[in-house]
């Protein structure tokens, strides 16, 4: 095993894209607060993820929910055709926001509460199997939980039980139309690297149609080699500490939600490699950004042409979906909570 400690990354990449952001953070602060057209596409950014730089920001929502505010405030940008998409950065635009600390609650209220139908959720992943190279691009269709219980996973509580379902944890019509568009070879640019171009692994592609599984665990701390070997033995594809609770609150607010997976580092697994380090995640990301923008402007026009024709029906099948799932009589429902429903749900259980 390699423990040689590596030379500290150009931090200069980092300084730059501070002073960058903060050039933009005056333009940005003059934006309109409100929007007052429905918003039906999100993207949430994650590490390196903190802007969508080749659109057009037309407003910057500064939003309270009943469960807290957001990680940061909500920007609406709009592409050629004038399609809005909602922009939400999880660790803050300055990234402030251990994983354990995102508000998920407050993040997927608010953007349910502009209309949004459909997340796209960017994530900084560890690969668990040899064939995901560091800068590749995974769909993943499957999550196994490894949080410890200390992240608020629901909008219900004592009082008002509800069981949404999940046992696909991604959108179906979601994963597909990405998976049928997106080029899985030779779109992508690579980087010099010896490793050759970097791949799209979804699912349609595997050998036989396996899944592709992400592992969520706590952090902040990166997993024991053990544990890290544990994961692969459960047939984990890659890790990360943020597609949990994010993706079981986007099923219960009946938002079709799918991540995409930026692979950054071969975690600690494979004894080859160095176990990661953030030099390593943030290194690889800074290297693939280029592809990241590349990709992201290909699945806003792919949603937006969608949306306009509505063919896949995406989150048609979620719609009133919360409303058979719940367990309690809403009639003995406190009015306070029934009222704090009504924020993702109007109309489900009349307030009494
Ligand atoms: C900075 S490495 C660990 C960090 O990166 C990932 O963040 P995100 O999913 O928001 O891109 C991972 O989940 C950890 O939070
Ligand atoms: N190895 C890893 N484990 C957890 N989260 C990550 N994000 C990026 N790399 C990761």
């Amino acid at each position: 095993m390699k423990w040689r400690i590596k030379p500290r990354i150009n931090t200069q990449f980092l300084q730059r894209a501070r002073m960058s952001k903060h050039r933009e953070n005056i333009s940005i602060s003059q934006l309109p607060h409100e929007f007052n057209e429905p918003v039906e596409f999100a993207i949430i950014g994650g590490t390196g993820l903190y802007d969508l730089p080749h659109l057009t920001p037309v407003a910057r929502l500064t939003i309270s929910t009943p469960w807290g505010h957001p990680s940061s405030p909500i920007t609406i940008s709009r592409n050629e055709e004038g399609f809005p998409i909602a922009f939400l950065a999880r660790h803050g635009h300055h990234h402030d926001l251990l994983p354990s600390d995102v508000p998920s609650r407050a993040n997927i209220a608010a953007l349910k509460k502009i209309g949004v139908r459909a997340i796209v959720a960017f994530s900084a992943v560890g690969s668990l199997q040899q064939e995901i190279k560091p800068r590749d691009f995974v769909l993943p269709t499957q999550i196994i939980d490894r949080t410890k219980g200390i992240r608020p996973s629901t909008f219900f509580e004592k009082g008002f039980v509800a069981h949404a379902m999940f046992g696909e944890p991604f959108d179906l019509k979601l994963n597909k139309l990405i998976a049928d568009n997106i080029p899985t070879s030779g779109f992508l640019d690579s980087h010099e690297n010896k490793e050759g171009k970097p791949i799209f692994h979804t699912k349609q592609h595997t050998h036989k149609g396996e899944d592709l599984t992400v592992v969520c665990m706590e952090g902040p701390q990166f997993s024991t080699r053990a544990e890290s070997k544990l994961y692969r033995s459960w047939g984990g594809s890659v890790i990360n500490m943020s597609v949990l609770p994010e993706a079981k609150l986007a099923r219960e607010a009946e938002i079709a939600y799918q991540m995409i997976c930026m692979s950054t580092d071969y975690d600690s697994w494979n004894e080859s490699e160095e176990p990661v380090t953030v030099e390593t995640v943030v290194g690889n990301l800074k290297a693939n950004s280029a592809n990241a923008a590349k990709l992201t402007l290909e699945l806003v026009k792919l949603i937006s042409k969608e949306f306009s024709t509505n063919s896949l029906g995406i989150g048609e099948d979620l719609k009133g979906s919360m409303k058979y799932s719940v367990s309690t009589n809403p009639n003995a429902v406190s009015k306070e909570l029934l009222q704090k429903m009504h924020y993702l749900f109007p109309g489900y259980w009349p307030v009494h």
